[in-house]
């Protein structure tokens, strides 16, 4: 078997065994350079580079060993093989500690030496690819970052500061879409497992069955479908992150399980009798109250108070003032952007869908937009009705005998309008952009109307809101 050549150091001061391995190294085709003492391999290495050096442990003045630290010291990137005596086994382990990758007991045939210099260079250009992977990998990761302005997501984001570099468990508590998956991330970025693994599993996602599959893995035959050995997330996140979400589902049968690897790290895949025992930051999400879940017998106390050390609560969209401007604005791609009106109609919208539906709610606007303003024709049904009822603040619905007045003159404008409406429609043979010209209104406001008269035959239609959609 040829070998591609290898550049290698030979530090040994025995000259017999330097000189016919250098000559037979060379023969074979490799670059080497020879020392006969420490000083003069620093020397060497001042000037060249190599992929591998072969340290004698026993080297007068400056050890083998002492060599190896400085070569550490000085950063300098090659693999290093120690060569050792019988009988000093014990410094070779203590060389290896030191960041040797090999040792090699003497006597040696020179095809051994060969063959582990090949190796450690393979190793060593291995681990030079990891690390440039990792590093093109961290630097493709998109930074997570929680847009924001109002109080109570400051606070949060002061908290997930503080919990960040800890490695115990995180609760993230609120709403479906208030970006409680974000704020993880955020931890993990922020935190000293930043490089390591961030994996994610959502237990409302999987039927129960697959859910415990995926998190300790199973052996191939334990169950129809397990066709070959599988790891489990808990495996492959180990060393980092594991975000369970929606972790208020998780099935009761597995919740034992994971409160064995909360407290000690121990799990089994499923039909093994293997004990493994992984090291991983659990965080964990959930739109339940939790406290409840427990007192209704759902969730276990002790795994409830094992994940709830540090826990996070993030306020839902209706309650963070100041932030909508922003995220629209965040979300809203150039060169698109929003009317005075449409603005305000989304500031006054509840979010029941939070963040998920603003992004939604913004990304549909701009395929529905004419041009690049967004206007309240681009916004769905139930934010221009929130809006159009006043439900948000301006010209919201009055107490007592004065909403009745208002809805009893309301009634029969919007009567009127709606019986002018349809007979100016009829005369115009129902050509709907004929009739918007006559009636002097965009044609997606005359749809808007048309939709609402189909629906105040409907007995719960707020009549009110329909008056004020007609006479804006
Ligand atoms: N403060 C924020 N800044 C930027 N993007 C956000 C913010 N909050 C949420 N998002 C975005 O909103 C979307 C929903 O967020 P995320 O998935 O984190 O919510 P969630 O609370 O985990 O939802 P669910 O409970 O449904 O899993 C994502 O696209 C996320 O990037």
């Amino acid at each position: 078997m040829t070998v591609s050549p290898i550049r290698i150091l030979l530090v040994e001061d025995e000259d017999d065994f330097r000189e016919t391995s250098a000559r037979w190294m060379t023969r074979k085709g490799h670059h080497v350079l020879t020392a006969a003492n420490g000083a003069e391999a620093q020397e060497l290495l001042r000037e060249h580079s190599c992929d591998v050096a072969v340290f004698d442990l026993n080297l007068p003045g400056m050890s083998g060993i002492e060599l190896l630290q400085r070569v550490r010291q000085d950063k300098i990137d090659m693999e290093v093989i120690m060569l050792t005596g019988q009988g000093t086994i014990e410094s070779a382990v203590t060389a290896m500690k030191l960041g040797a990758c090999d040792f090699l007991t003497k006597p040696c045939s020179l095809g051994d030496l060969e063959h582990h210099c090949a190796l450690a260079r393979d190793r060593g250009k291995l681990r030079r690819e990891n690390s440039q992977l990792k590093a093109i990998i961290s630097r493709s990761r998109p930074t997570v970052e929680i847009v924001h302005q109002s109080e109570p997501m400051k606070q949060v984001v002061k908290m997930v500061q503080k919990v960040a570099p800890t490695d115990k468990p995180v609760l993230i508590q609120g709403e479906s879409g208030t970006g409680k998956e974000v704020v993880a991330r955020a931890i993990q970025q922020h935190g000293s497992l930043a490089d390591k693994p961030f994996v994610t599993i959502n237990c409302a996602a999987l039927p129960e069955q697959l859910v415990e599959s995926e998190l300790f893995g199973h052996q191939k035959g334990s169950f129809t479908g397990a066709t070959a050995d599988k790891p489990g997330l808990f495996e492959i996140a180990d060393g980092g992150t594991l975000f369970i979400d929606e972790i208020g589902e998780l099935p009761p049968a597995l919740q034992p399980k994971l409160l064995r690897v909360l407290e000690d790290g121990s799990m089994r895949r499923i039909g093994s009798h293997k004990e493994q025992v992984v090291n991983v930051r659990i965080i964990a999400a959930t739109n339940r109250d939790l406290s409840k879940e427990v007192q209704a017998g759902r969730f276990r106390e002790d795994l409830y108070y094992r994940i709830n050390v540090l826990t996070l609560t993030l306020p839902p969209l209706r309650e963070r003032h100041g932030d909508l401007d922003l995220l629209i604005d965040h979300f809203l791609p150039v060169p698109w952007h929003v009317d005075a009106a449409v603005r305000q109609a989304l500031n006054q919208y509840s979010w029941p869908g939070n963040v998920r539906q603003l992004i939604n709610v913004v990304q549909r606007a701009t395929i529905l937009s004419d041009g690049n303003d967004i206007t309240m024709d681009d916004l769905p049904r139930e934010i221009v009705d929130f809006a159009d009822s006043g439900s948000g603040g301006t010209g919201s619905t009055g107490s007592g005998g004065d909403q009745r007045t208002r809805a009893g003159r309301s009634l029969r404008l919007d009567d009127v309008a709606k019986s002018h409406v349809l007979h100016v429609l009829e005369s115009n043979k129902g050509n709907k952009a004929q009739t918007a010209r006559v009636l002097g209104i965009h044609r997606r406001k005359l749809y808007r109307l048309l939709e609402r008269f189909a629906q105040s035959d409907s007995p719960e239609q707020d009549s009110e809101s329909q008056q004020e959609a007609i006479v804006d």
